[in-house]
Order: structure tokens, then C-alpha cells, then sequence
């Protein structure tokens, strides 16, 4: 499990440390440095001529701005002996330098770099720098210049020219979008990378890329996208967050020194105190705080494997309410990812003719009504209008009745107890009371918007692309409900955590993806009905099991190309099979 923390536990894990003398920054900036020294170095043996090589200081102070531009191509300039092949020498490196301790580190990772032959030229954003970062930049042989002298367009320039960048103007200590000149000068720079495409150079992001909300992951103003984060001591929410995420390009964990995490216990409550190695601080409400992401080996831990002493109603029967006349597809993929995730049995219920297409695709499906352990509600069925009276072959009455078992409340529909359900698609339109975490809604952002409206928020589809975790835990506490908000990167919120998912590849995003990840996630629930209800901290998790088990099989169908998706479904059982082994 990926464990991100806030900027806050990241300040209170920091302030034992600091008070006991260890030098966190300094180890910082040295991993830093040995990042881009990595990068730089295998850049150089990919070239026949190393790296390139650059000239010396320009008439606006800023290096070799007056020299003659090579272009993009490798090779080293006329009149100066070309590195030998991985030399990391000569390498051109262009650091952004903001006034505190983020700064700090991109200096002091900038005195490695000049002391290991690169041409590094530090750019100060603010008046204010890190004292001792500027004094041992400057003794190592950096050349540093104020922002406020050379102005904006001569840096972006200079970063063209550049074979790494780091972006070092705010780390954890950020609020809000970056502020001028900071503000200003990344605008430009983002403006001339999204430009320059593939000739930008490489870019290093310094804990964390300026600009994203540390916590929440948002994107208010100009960020420059990085194609690695080195992070320090812990990662931060909002390197797993969607939007920002996606602008931390790899993102490389460094160990300073933090004490390692105390596991589960440290997220489960709001007032609870948990020791950290040989520190206390304060446990976090993940409410506000971690979010976590898991990886194969959690989601195996959490699989439902079945045993000899299995039969095939142990194992759990996963009830399907999809599809009408209209949009028969849905039935059949929500089914047939139901199946081939595993399922003891699958049951459909609705009208005739998609129970016979239904089973046609997958003639394991029993289609008629009985016992079930978890139920999978809405997909292909349209969104539920009073007023013009249901137009849906029964489905919306059917929908209904597996509602109220999931709250306990029966009707004459269904048998059993209190059990758990995914609601998807048009179910999300017939939710008329307070839910359990054992039910789970998956809207896409455009759902979630119109379900938010529906409680008073006003809200678009956009707005809940730009803070996808905020309207997630937002319909969470207004519904009761685990909310698993898909995307590009899915995020899940329920009671106590929040965990967020980026397995998928972008071809996933085709129609009927979404119906498979219901029956993934109806069969995982199935599997576990009773310990889902009895304990709410399980449905976040296993929905979180499912998006990683649902992205791994589109990546596995895809194989780097177009993916339809009834082959997600197809692909489950060797996506299962790996996790299971390994
Ligand atoms: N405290 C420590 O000992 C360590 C800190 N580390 C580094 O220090 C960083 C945190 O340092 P700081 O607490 O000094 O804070 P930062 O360096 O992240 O930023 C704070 C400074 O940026 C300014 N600022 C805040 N929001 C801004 C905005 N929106 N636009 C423009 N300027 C803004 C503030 O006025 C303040 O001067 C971490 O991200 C990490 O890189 C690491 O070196 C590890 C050890
Ligand atoms: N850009 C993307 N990259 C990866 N996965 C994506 C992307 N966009 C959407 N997805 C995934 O594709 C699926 C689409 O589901 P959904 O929107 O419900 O479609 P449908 O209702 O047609 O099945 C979801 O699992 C979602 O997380
Ligand atoms: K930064």
C-alpha cells in the first residue's frame, strides 16, 4: 500500500527530527542530486557525443543566452572536446529556486551537481533564498541570478536550452495557486513546454510540483508538469491526486529519515494518538488526511480465494438488475464481469428478452430471482423520472426492491438480510434514503455532478473534475454511502479512507468499461457480503481492489492498443491468477 501523507503530518513527522539535529535537508538535497545525476548520466550514454555542452556567460547574465544555438540535436558545440559517452559533465542544468526550504533543497542539490562538472545556474524567484543553500551553491561554483533582474522571457530561453530543470518554488509549505513572480514566470515556462514538446527539457519537480494543492491535489493556476518528483520522507496526498497527479510524472520516494508508519491503526480514527518509531504525533482523521493506493500484493490480501470447504453459495451469489430493451449490452457486460471475476453464481433479473441475451454471452448466468449476497444495480438502466413514469421493461421497481435489502428495509422482491450493493448508472437516480458504506455508488464526474446538484450543491461535471476527492467525500457524508468516483484516476472515499487508483490505461475510457467494473466489484462484494457489513471499513477497500483489478485487465486486453470492453472482462481471470501467485 502507497501511503500518502498531509503537508501537516509531514511538518509534525519533521519537527522531532529537526530538533534533534538530523540533517534532513541535506540528505534531501544529496538523493536530489543522484536523481538527476541518474537521468543525465543515461541520457548521455543514449547520445554518441554525451551530453550536450554550452558556452559562457551571455550578455543578459544569464549563460550562454548569446551563443549560438545549436538546436535540440546531441553533440557537443564546435571547439570544446565532446563527453565521453555517460559523462555527466557539462550537462546544462537550470534550477528554479523559491524563498524557503524547498529552495533550499534545489540549491544544495545544485552544489552536488557543479561539483560533479554539470553547468548549473540557480534562478531566484523571490528576494528571500535559503541562506545556507545560496552560501554552499555559490562556494561550489553555482551562478546564480535574481529573477527580478533577468526577467522572465531570457529564463525560458535559458530552460530550452537546458537539459534538466528543477522546480524548486514551493514544496510543502504552499497555499493556494503560485503567487507572482513565481506565478508568472511558471506560466511562461508551462506555456514553452507544452510548445516545445518532446525538445523541453528533462524535469525534475522537488518534493512536489509547485503549484498542486499539497492536500487535496487541485491545480489552481500554472504548474510546470514534471516528468519526475523526487519526494521527501513521505509521498504527499496530492502526488496520488487527481488532477495534480497527473503533472508529477514518476514520482521517486526518498528516505530521510522519517520513522517508518505505524500501519492501518494510524488512519483508523480522528483522536486517537499513534506512535511513529520512537515519535508520537497526533493519529490523522483521513477525512481531511491520508489517502492511500493500493498495489497487487493488498489487493491479494483482501481476495476472496475460495478453499475446498467452498460450494458455490459460500463463495457468494452476485444478484444483476441491468440492461432493458434499449441498452441490452450493459446486461451482459455487468454479467459477464460478474462471472469472470469468480463469482459463486450470477443471477440476473429483468426483462425477458436481455435475460436471453444474457445468456447467450454467458450461460453460467441463472436468470431468474433467489438468494443473493451482493447486488449489482443500475447499469444500462435509464435515470429515474417520476414525472413521465418509468419507461424501463420494470427495472426501476426491481432496483428498488434490491435497495431496500441493502438498507435491511425488504420488500416482497427480495429475500435475505442486509447486504451489500454497487450502484451505478441510472440506480444512481433512485437513491431516496440514507445509504451504509456497504453500498457503493460508481458515478463518472458527470453522475457525481448531477447527483450533488440533486442534494443542494451546486456543482458541474468540471468542477468535479478539478477537486474529484472533495465531491467524492462530499456525496459520501451527504449519502452514507462508499463513493467511488471514476476517471483517468479513480478515487474512492468512504468511512475513514480515502484511497485512490491509477492503474488503467487511457483506452479504458470506452463505453461498457464502467458496466465490467460493476461486476468486478458485485462479485468481490458477494465474496465478502457479511464481513462488508460488518465492518464499513471494508467496501472502500474493495472497491479500490476493484478499479486496481479492472485497470489491470484493461491494460492486459489492451496490450498498448484500442480495448473493447467485453475483452476487460475476458482479461480478470489472468489478472486474478498473477495476483493470486505472486
Ligand atoms: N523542514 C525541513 O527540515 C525539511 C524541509 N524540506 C523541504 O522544505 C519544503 C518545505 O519548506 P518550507 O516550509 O520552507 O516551505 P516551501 O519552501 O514549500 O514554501 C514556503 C515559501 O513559499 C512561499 N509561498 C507559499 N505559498 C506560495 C504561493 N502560492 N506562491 C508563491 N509563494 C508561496 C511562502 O511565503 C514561503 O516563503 C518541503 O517541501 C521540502 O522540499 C526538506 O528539505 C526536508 C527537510
Ligand atoms: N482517461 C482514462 N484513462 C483510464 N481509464 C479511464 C479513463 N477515462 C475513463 N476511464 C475508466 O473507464 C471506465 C468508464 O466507465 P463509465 O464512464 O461508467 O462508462 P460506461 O458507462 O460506458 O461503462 C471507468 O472505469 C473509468 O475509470
Ligand atoms: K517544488
Amino acid at each position: 500500500m502507497k501511503d500518502a501523507w498531509s503537508s501537516d503530518e509531514v511538518r509534525k513527522a519533521e519537527e522531532p527530527l529537526i530538533a534533534a539535529g538530523e540533517p534532513l535537508m541535506a540528505r534531501a538535497a544529496y538523493a536530489l542530486a543522484q536523481a538527476v545525476l541518474r537521468e543525465v548520466a543515461a541520457r548521455a550514454a543514449a547520445r554518441p557525443g554525451g551530453v550536450r555542452l554550452h558556452g559562457g556567460l551571455g550578455s543578459d547574465g544569464l549563460p550562454g543566452t548569446a551563443r549560438v544555438r545549436s538546436g535540440r540535436t546531441p553533440g557537443s558545440r564546435p571547439g570544446r572536446p565532446a563527453a565521453r559517452r555517460g559523462d555527466v559533465r557539462g550537462a546544462r542544468v537550470l534550477l528554479l529556486v523559491g524563498p524557503g526550504n524547498n529552495g533550499g533543497d534545489t540549491l544544495l542539490a545544485g552544489a552536488h551537481l557543479v561539483r560533479r562538472g554539470l553547468d548549473v545556474t540557480a534562478v531566484l524567484a523571490s528576494a528571500r533564498a535559503h541562506e545556507e543553500g545560496l552560501a554552499a551553491f555559490e562556494a561550489a561554483g553555482g551562478h546564480a541570478v535574481s529573477l527580478a533582474d533577468v526577467r522572465v522571457p531570457p529564463v525560458v530561453r535559458e530552460a530550452l536550452d537546458s537539459d534538466v530543470v528543477l522546480d524548486g518554488l514551493v514544496g510543502v509549505g504552499a497555499r493556494g495557486a503560485l503567487r507572482p513572480p513565481a506565478g508568472g514566470l511558471v506560466r511562461a515556462l508551462a506555456e514553452a513546454q507544452e510548445a516545445a514538446g518532446r525538445r523541453w527539457p528533462y524535469t525534475v519537480a522537488v518534493d512536489i510540483p509547485s503549484g498542486i494543492g499539497v492536500d487535496d491535489g487541485a491545480v489552481p493556476g500554472p504548474v510546470l508538469r514534471a516528468d519526475r518528483t523526487v519526494t521527501f520522507g513521505a509521498l504527499k496526498a496530492g502526488l496520488l491526486l487527481p488532477p495534480a497527479a497527473q503533472l508529477a510524472g514518476e514520482v521517486e520516494l526518498v528516505d530521510i529519515g522519517f520513522p517508518a508508519d505505524a500501519g492501518p491503526d494510524h488512519w483508523a480514527g480522528a483522536a486517537q494518538r499513534v506512535t511513529l518509531g520512537r515519535h508520537a504525533m497526533p493519529g490523522t482523521d483521513t477525512g481531511t488526511g491520508r489517502v492511500h493506493r493500493m498495489e497487487p500484493a493488498d489487493v491479494a490480501a483482501l481476495w476472496p480465494a475460495p478453499t475446498a470447504r467452498d460450494h458455490k453459495y459460500t463463495r457468494g451469489v452476485v444478484g444483476v438488475i441491468a440492461g432493458t430493451s434499449t441498452y441490452p449490452g450493459a446486461a451482459v457486460l455487468a454479467t459477464s464481469g460478474a462471472v469472470r471475476t469468480g463469482a459463486g453464481m450470477v443471477r440476473y433479473l429483468g426483462p425477458e428478452d436481455v435475460g436471453t441475451r444474457v445468456l447467450l454471452a454467458r450461460p453460467e448466468v441463472v436468470v431468474a430471482g433467489g438468494r443473493v449476497q451482493a447486488w449489482v444495480l443500475g447499469p444500462g438502466i435509464p435515470a429515474f423520472d417520476p414525472e413521465e413514469g418509468p419507461d424501463d421493461d420494470g427495472q426501476a421497481r426491481r432496483v428498488f426492491g434490491a435497495l431496500a435489502a441493502v438498507t435491511g428495509v425488504l420488500s416482497e422482491d427480495v429475500t435475505g438480510g442486509k447486504m451489500p450493493a454497487v450502484i451505478d448508472a441510472g440506480a444512481l437516480t433512485m437513491l431516496e434514503h440514507r445509504l451504509p458504506a456497504w453500498a457503493v455508488l460508481t458515478p463518472h464526474a458527470g453522475e457525481l455532478a448531477e447527483l450533488l446538484q440533486g442534494l443542494g450543491h451546486e456543482v458541474d461535471r468540471a468542477a468535479v473534475e478539478a477537486r474529484p476527492l472533495h465531491w467524492a467525500r462530499t456525496a459520501h457524508q451527504a449519502t452514507g454511502a462508499t463513493v467511488l468516483l471514476k476517471g483517468a484516476i479513480t478515487v474512492v472515499a468512504g468511512p475513514g479512507a480515502a484511497y485512490t487508483q491509477a492503474d488503467a490505461p487511457a483506452w479504458t475510457a470506452t463505453a461498457g468499461a464502467g458496466d465490467v467494473l460493476a461486476g468486478i466489484l458485485g462479485t468481490l462484494l458477494a465474496g465478502r457480503s457479511a464481513d462488508v457489513v460488518a465492518d464499513e471499513t471494508l467496501a472502500p477497500r474493495l472497491a479500490a481492489a476493484a478499479v486496481l483489478v479492472h485497470g489491470r485487465a484493461a491494460a492486459r486486453a489492451s496490450a498498448g492498443g484500442p480495448v473493447a470492453a467485453l475483452e476487460i472482462a475476458h482479461a480478470v481471470p489472468g489478472v486474478i491468477a498473477e495476483l493470486l501467485g505472486g
